[in-house]
Parts: structure tokens; sequence; C-alpha cells
């Protein structure tokens, strides 16, 4: 059972230079404590008016002669004015602050339960060659050149119109990939290798995946855009999945940067569907690409 006696940090209150001096059954450590012990559970605002005040008091004078003067008061005296609301805010996390670190550390967890091909050596080691296709398979170079290949062999405007599209959209996943990258600077887990095929200087940060980003920006665009049987779209989208899935097994992402990356991946394609370029809106374009 946790003790009573313990500030919001975990720190046993009055574990500074005062603590030595207290004794069990002194106010400040039992006799008192008790008196504590009740405000403490009393309200949450009083918790944190108390340690507040217990913290103030370790920098005192008062209080480094071995009495806290709230607890050796007893229990008749009144308690300490409330301090003000920026002084309580470190002490009294927020529901959200709570909810992101508790996210965060969950994340963590199965983002190392999740890298079972991380290494060689790790318990899935033997796929690790076919996730690292898979990974080539997402990678931005091949769909860039693809792309570019395609655009030059095209011979019909609406073929062009729609490889225009799929160009800016690599792009704008490029930029807004690197972009957020840059923001965030999240490290990549500790137990990536770092031995992935062509990088940019951002990609030593892993939040957002841009694997999972341009999975589903590019599947939304194929699926879209190429009149295709059932069963390939199905294949389709399970390469997507798979690719995303296959970052957090290789230990190159934590499961967050490919659930922020599916999720841009697809406000991606929106942006490039709201914004289609055509010979109607962005004529220079494509009579520049004509003469070539
Ligand atoms: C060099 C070019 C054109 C693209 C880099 C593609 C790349 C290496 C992205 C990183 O992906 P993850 O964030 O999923 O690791």
């Amino acid at each position: 059972m946790p003790s009573p006696r313990r500030s919001v940090e975990g720190r046993p209150l009055g574990a500074s230079a005062s603590s030595s001096s207290s004794s069990p059954g002194s106010p400040a450590h039992g006799g008192g404590g008790r008196f504590e012990f009740q405000s403490l559970l009393s309200s949450r605002a009083t918790c944190a008016d108390l340690t507040c005040a217990r913290l103030r008091a370790s920098e005192s004078p008062v209080h480094r002669r071995g009495s806290f003067p709230l607890a050796a008061a007893g229990p008749s005296q009144a308690p300490p004015p409330p301090l003000p609301e920026e002084d309580r805010m470190d002490l009294n996390p927020s529901f959200l602050g709570i909810a992101l670190r508790s996210l965060l550390a969950i994340d963590l967890w199965l983002s190392k339960k999740l890298g079972v091909c991380a290494g060689e050596s790790s318990s899935w080691g033997s796929v690790r060659p076919l996730m690292k296709l898979l990974e080539i398979s997402g990678h931005g170079i091949p769909w860039l050149l693809g792309t570019l290949y395609c655009l030059s062999r095209s011979d019909s405007w609406a073929g062009r119109e729609v490889l225009m599209n799929l160009l800016f959209a690599l792009l704008l996943d490029l930029l807004l990939v690197a972009l957020i990258k840059g923001l965030v600077r999240r490290r990549r887990p500790a137990h990536n290798q770092m031995d992935m095929f062509v990088t940019l200087s951002v990609d030593k940060y892993s939040f957002p995946s841009g694997h999972a980003t341009r999975a589903v920006l590019v599947s939304r665009f194929i699926l879209n855009h190429l009149v295709l049987a059932i069963p390939l779209r199905v294949l389709v989208v399970l390469w997507a999945f798979v690719l995303g899935l296959s970052r957090v097994m290789l230990g190159r992402h934590n499961v967050t940067d490919v659930a922020f990356g599916f999720f841009l991946g697809y406000m991606q394609y929106s942006i490039v569907d709201y914004c289609w370029l055509s010979p109607h809106n962005a004529p220079v374009l494509f009579v520049l690409w004509n003469q070539q």
C-alpha cells in the first residue's frame, strides 16, 4: 500500500534536510502527519495546496530546522492560503497529460514487443529480408522514379493528368513528412538498426512514418484512379497495412508513428483530391510537360 506520506512526485514529504531531524511520532513524521494525511485525502485542491506549501516550506529556514509549520501546528490551525494557480499546475497534472504519458508508455512497450525483426538475432530475424523488401516497395525513390518514367511514356491526356497528380502527391508527402519529423524530432526506437536504403537527414527521426503515409496515400490514389478487380483492390489495402506493420516489426518505428502516418497519408490524399491539377487549373504544368 502506498505510504500516505508521499508527495505528488513520489518523494517522501519532508525528504529534504528537514527529514533527518523529524522523528516518528513528531508532527512532521507521524502525529501531525495524521492530520496531514487526512487533509491530503480531503480534496485534490487541498492536496496541491499542502504539497506546494510543503515544497515551499522545504526551502524555508523554518523547515530546515526540522518542523513543517502546518503539521507542527496541529489540527486547530488554519491551512495556509491557497497558492496561485500556476504553482499548482506542476503538481496537479491534467487529465490530458496523464492520458498522453500513459499512451506513450503503452506505445513504447507495445512497439518493443512487436519489434520482432529488429535484428538478425531477434525472434523473427529470419523474415527480416522479406520485411526489408516490403520497405523498398514503399520507399519514396522507386515511387518517384516509377511515376516520372510512366509520365514520360504516357501518350494520353487523361493518363498524364493522373500521373502528374501522383507526382504532386508524392512530393507533398515528402515535404510534409520532413517538416513534421523536423518539428517533432522523435528519435527512432533504440532497438532500430539504421540500415535503411537512401534516407534524408530528417529520417533519423521517426514521427511520423514516411512509409506509412506513402502507403495510405498511394493506396487511396490507386483505388480511386485505377480500375482494378476486387482481389487486386484487397491486395492494395493489405499491402498498405502490412507495410505499416512491418515498420514496427523492423524496429524502425513506434506504433504511434505508424498510426499517425496512416492518418496523415489519408489526409494527404484528401488534399490532393481537393487541389486536383488539370489542364484547366494548371495549364502551364501540362504545356511544359508536353514540350519535353
Ligand atoms: C530519399 C527519398 C526520396 C525518400 C526517403 C524515404 C524514406 C527513407 C522515408 C523514411 O520512411 P520512414 O519514416 O517510414 O522510416
